[in-house]
């Protein structure tokens, strides 16, 4: 197969046109030996149901990285409407201690906190990961879920934030 030849997409073209993706906002966690940390992101993403996998990506040069891969646990905490200040502390700068002020916590199988109104926390172990760029994708097994029936979320897209009414969850 022929590969058309084209000039390379400039990073801020590339960004420009990710800001069009919408895509819901989670507070990533971990606790264990390698400290307590975590940070907001969008890049997660379901990978296959056998086992249950999804994948978040996590820039290396974040100051939770060695946390993350150290501990080798995460828990997802999707965000729901009105929890744009937790992504906020969660998106850089603010200190870990302070970060986490903004919640209750609890723990689940793995250790990884768990936000207390999160829409959906899924507890996972990480299984592996790739290093692609600037980020690793982390392969992460699901070992427990925690489900709100309320499912309202908060969704980035263009750069800011947008509130989804609520649903039925299992509907
Ligand atoms: N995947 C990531 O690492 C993401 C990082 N961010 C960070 O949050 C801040 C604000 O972002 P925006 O307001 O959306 O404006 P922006 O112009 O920095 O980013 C626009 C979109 O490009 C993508 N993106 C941004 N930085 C990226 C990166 N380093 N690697 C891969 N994809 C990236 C995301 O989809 C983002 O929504 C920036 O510092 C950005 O680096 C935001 C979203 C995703
Ligand atoms: C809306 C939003 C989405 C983000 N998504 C990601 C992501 O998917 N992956 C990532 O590595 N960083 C993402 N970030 C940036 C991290 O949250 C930020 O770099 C992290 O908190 C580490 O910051 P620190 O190095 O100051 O601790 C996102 C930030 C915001 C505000």
């Amino acid at each position: 197969m022929t590969v058309p030849h084209s000039l390379p997409v400039e990073r801020q073209a590339f960004r420009d046109a990710m800001a069009g993706l919408a895509a819901a906002v989670n507070v990533i966690t971990t606790d264990g030996p390698h400290g307590r940390a975590g940070f907001t992101a969008t890049a997660v993403c379901s990978v296959t149901d056998q086992p249950p996998t999804l994948l978040v990506c996590i820039n290396r040069t974040a100051s939770v990285y060695e946390s993350f891969t150290g501990n080798g646990t995460v828990c997802v905490n999707t965000l729901g409407n009105g929890q744009q200040a937790l992504s906020n502390a969660f998106g850089g700068k603010t200190p870990q201690a302070q970060r986490f002020e903004g919640g209750c916590w609890s723990q689940g199988v793995t250790g990884a906190p768990i936000l207390e109104g999160a829409k959906l926390s899924f507890d996972c172990k990480i299984t592996s990961s790739t290093s692609v760029g600037t980020h690793d994708i982390l392969v992460c097994e699901v070992l427990d879920i925690r489900q709100q029936n309320e499912a309202d979320v908060l969704v980035y897209f263009a750069r800011r934030y947008h509130e989804l009414a609520g649903t039925q969850a299992s509907a």
